[in-house]
This record gives structure tokens, sequence and C-alpha cells, in this order.
């Protein structure tokens, strides 16, 4: 199968000459503009980009640096004309793999592709093998088996599961195993953060559009939930929906029908809906955040992913597994922990949970040198007794190795609370939010 490639130039003379040289060795995609590069990259899962860093009202620069906060595995080769050694170093500081001068060497062209072609290859190979080993719910603990129990009970029901616990207890992973086990297991799993996207912009995601209904809208998209017809739709951080989509979501869930934004005709769709989230919804539904009815639709069968701490015998089981999955990354050869650090890690809170065990024993393989893991290597020891506030100097707040960026956040938010007199308007324009996402955030985070 080609690799996809993207072609990023304002010229539509060389788009049409680059096509043309390696549509034998790609599949070729091809755009005049950041907008269209950026929507094109993120539909098409493209990884190999060829860019042109002068485009004409846009920034060659910002697009990369979107491209790769997007996907950052991808591989940017930048064209630059002005081959002055700043533009290039530039473009290799930002992320690119590699830059190549205007006029085009088309030798040197097909080289540096073939070179980029087999990095990739080769980074699939491991993302490939890291999803390979992703998939199962490791754990033998009863609270694993018995939400294993339910899932096996409703796989092949239609029924809408709201997944609840704490963050990073494995709820995607929870997700996908309804999905693997069922009979709609040949069909597409997608998992969408409805965190991510601003109401508007998820909208438009979930439910598509067609050409021209909006600003942007340049070409028909069918939608996320069309495109799941027949699979399974994780909607993950559902308390984060705002009030107008929700009402739409719930529409979608009653008529199992789909109308795309600035379409007239409605589509039958057959999707299983999941919902994970790590709030309260019966709190959020009785302060008003949540729709009520949504909240009776989506929470047909109840799944609780146990925290950690509630399941800690299966330490033994998650530990070896994460090693085995960082000794492939790595390429190490670590055989395990010492019983006395296992005793350590026993104890330990662990309020990130796996996603924070798994952060742990991935720095410990990485820094590792000999074939067990060294005591000093899983700096698990006191941090959390410590107040990051009290800690935190005028200036500076300290971020642990294994804290969720959601606990970096918090502290963030509530060290520039303070520093600023608990004036919102201040801590918002300090933090670059707008006082209403800082509102929501001081919410979230009970400050
Ligand atoms: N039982 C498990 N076995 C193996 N890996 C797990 C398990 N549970 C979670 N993980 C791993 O821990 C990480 C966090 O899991 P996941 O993203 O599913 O958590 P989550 O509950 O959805 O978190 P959040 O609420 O923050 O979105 C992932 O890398 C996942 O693969």
């Amino acid at each position: 199968m080609k690799n996809k490639l993207l072609i990023v130039d304002d010229e539509p003379k060389i788009l049409r000459s680059l096509k043309f040289l390696l549509e034998e060795n790609f599949e070729i995609y091809t755009s005049k503009n950041s907008a269209e590069a950026l929507d094109l990259f993120r539909k098409e899962k493209i990884f190999l980009v060829l860019l042109d860093l002068r485009l004409k009202e846009d920034s060659g620069l910002d697009l990369m640096k979107s491209l790769l906060e997007f996907e950052p595995n991808a591989i940017i080769i930048i064209m630059t004309a002005f081959s002055t050694i700043e533009n290039s170093i530039n473009a290799i500081k930002t992320g690119a793999y590699y830059f190549i001068t205007k006029p085009i060497d088309t030798d040197q062209l097909l080289l540096l592709l073939n070179t980029a072609n087999e990095k990739l290859k080769m980074i699939q190979k491991i993302s490939h093998l890291e999803g390979h080993i992703k998939k199962d719910i490791i754990g033998e603990s009863p609270r694993i088996k018995e939400i294993i129990s339910i899932i096996n009970k409703i796989k092949d029901t239609d029924a809408t599961v709201l997944i609840t616990g704490e963050s990073g207890t494995g709820k995607e992973l929870i997700a996908q195993k309804i999905h693997t086990l069922s009979n709609r297991a040949d069909k597409p799993f997608v998992a969408i953060n409805c965190a991510a996207m601003v109401g508007d912009l998820l909208e438009s995601e979930l439910f598509g559009y067609k050409k021209g209904a909006f600003t942007g809208a340049y070409k028909d998209e069918i939608g996320v939930i069309r495109r799941t017809d027949k699979g399974t739709l994780l909607l993950d951080e559902i308390g984060e929906m705002d009030l107008r989509l929700q009402s739409k979501l719930l529409r979608f869930l009653q008529a199992k029908e789909i109308r795309q934004i600035g379409d007239e005709k409605t589509h039958k769709v057959d999707v299983r809906i999941v919902c994970a989230t790590n709030r309260d919804l019966k709190k959020e539904v009785e302060a008003g955040n949540f729709r009520e009815d949504l909240y009776y639709r989506i929470n047909v069968i109840n799944l609780v992913a146990p925290s950690l701490r509630e399941r800690i015998e299966d330490l033994k089981y998650l530990v070896p597994y994460f090693i085995d999955k960082y000794n492939i990354s790595f390429n190490k050869n670590v055989k395990g922990i010492t019983d006395k650090y296992y005793e350590q890690l026993k104890n330990y809170r662990f309020e990130g949970n796996i996603r924070e065990l798994e952060n742990i024993i991935q720095r410990a393989v990485l820094l590792s040198t000999g074939e067990y893991i060294e005591p000093d290597l899983l700096h698990i020891t006191t941090h959390k007794a410590i107040d990051p506030i009290d800690d935190a100097s005028d200036n500076y707040i300290k971020i642990y190795m294994g804290e969720s960026m959601k606990e970096i956040e918090k502290k963030a938010i509530e060290f520039t609370l303070k520093n600023n007199n608990q004036n919102r308007k201040r801590t918002a324009d300090s933090l670059g939010i707008s006082e209403r996402a800082l509102r929501y955030k001081i919410k979230e985070y009970n400050l």
C-alpha cells in the first residue's frame, strides 16, 4: 500500500509537477493554503508532508506547528525558496524532518522521500505494536472481572453505556473492549473527546456539514457519527458537551437519524453510543449543566471503572505489562522490579491511576541500566504529600514526573489565581485563556 503524501504550495504549477513526479510512489494530496491543508491532514490521517515555507497568506512555519501538534509523529519536509540558513534552522528546530531548497533537485527529493518513507514505516510498525499491546484490559481483580462479566452480558445489545470513574482508570479501554467483544467488532470504533473541541466545532465533527453551510465548509463532510455507521462511538468526557449540543445528541439518540449541518435530508445511522466521564453527571444535572433526559438516555448501563487503589492487587499484572511495553519501545531488556519496591508501589496513592503508574514505569524503564528497576528510579516517594502551592516560590510552581496534565493545569490555575489575588480577569489574561474557560476550570477543579 502506498503511503499518503500531502504537498502544500501556493503555486499550482509546482503542485502539478510534484504530483506528476511522485504519484507513482505515493497517494498524493495537494493544497494551496493552511486551513485546507490542516483539514486534509487530519481527515486523511496523513503522516508525510512536503511543505513550502512561504505560502501566500499563511505562514508555513505556523502550519507546520499545527500539523505536529495534531500528529507529533508526522514527517514534514520543508521546501524553501530562500536558502538562508536561518529559515531552515528555524524549521528544523520546530520539528521539520529535513529541508530542500527550490528549485528542487528531483533526485535529491526522491532520495529524501525514500528515507522519510522508511522512517515512517518504522514508526507505523512501533505504533502498531503498541496498539496491539494496548488493546486489552489487564487485571484479574474482582472489580475487573465484574466489569468483563457485565460487558459479556451487554456486548451484543444496542444499549447505551455510561462509563464513569476517575481520570486514568481505563475508561477508554473499557469502551474499546465493549466494541471488540461485540458483533460490531469488524466495524469502526471511534473515540471523540468532547472536551477537546468547542461547541460548533464538535457539532460539525459529529454531525457533518454540507459544502457552504458555514465559512470554511468548502466541501461536504459526512461527520463522525455517519462514518461510524454499524460500529461503536465513544463520546469521551461527555460532561463537557454544551447544552445545545446535548439536545441535538438526544434527538439523534431517540430518532437514530442524522442531518448534516446545512442539509435538508436525514440519514438513518446504526451506531452504538458509549459515553465516558470523570464527572459526577448526577450532580451536573442538579446544577443545570447536563440535561436530565439525556442523562437517563445514556445511562442505560453504568460501568464504574475502579481506581487503581481499589484494585491494587492488579499491580502484579500491570507492572510487567508496562515493562514489556516500554522494553519494546525503548529497545531495553528490563526484567522487573525488586520486591521491596513492589511493596513501595503498593502503598502509593496513585491519584492519576493507571496512567500515572504507566508514566512511572515508562520513566523507570528508560532510565534503568540494570536488569531490575532500581529503587531510586521509581521516584514516587513523597511528592504527593507536598502542598504544590505552599511549595511554590513567587515565580514558579513545581511539576513532578508522573503528574497528569490535569494535575499540572490545576496547579497552574491555582497558583496564578493566588498571585493575582483571585482576580479572574488578570488570571485568565496571564494564562492566555478566556474568562469563561477559566470559570469552567475553577468549577471543574473545585478551586
Ligand atoms: N486495565 C488496564 N490495563 C492496561 N492498561 C490500562 C488499563 N487501564 C488503563 N490502561 C492504560 O492507562 C492509560 C489511561 O487509560 P484511559 O485513557 O483508558 O483512561 P481514562 O479513564 O479514559 O482517562 P481520562 O478520564 O483521563 O480520559 C492508557 O494508556 C491505557 O492504555
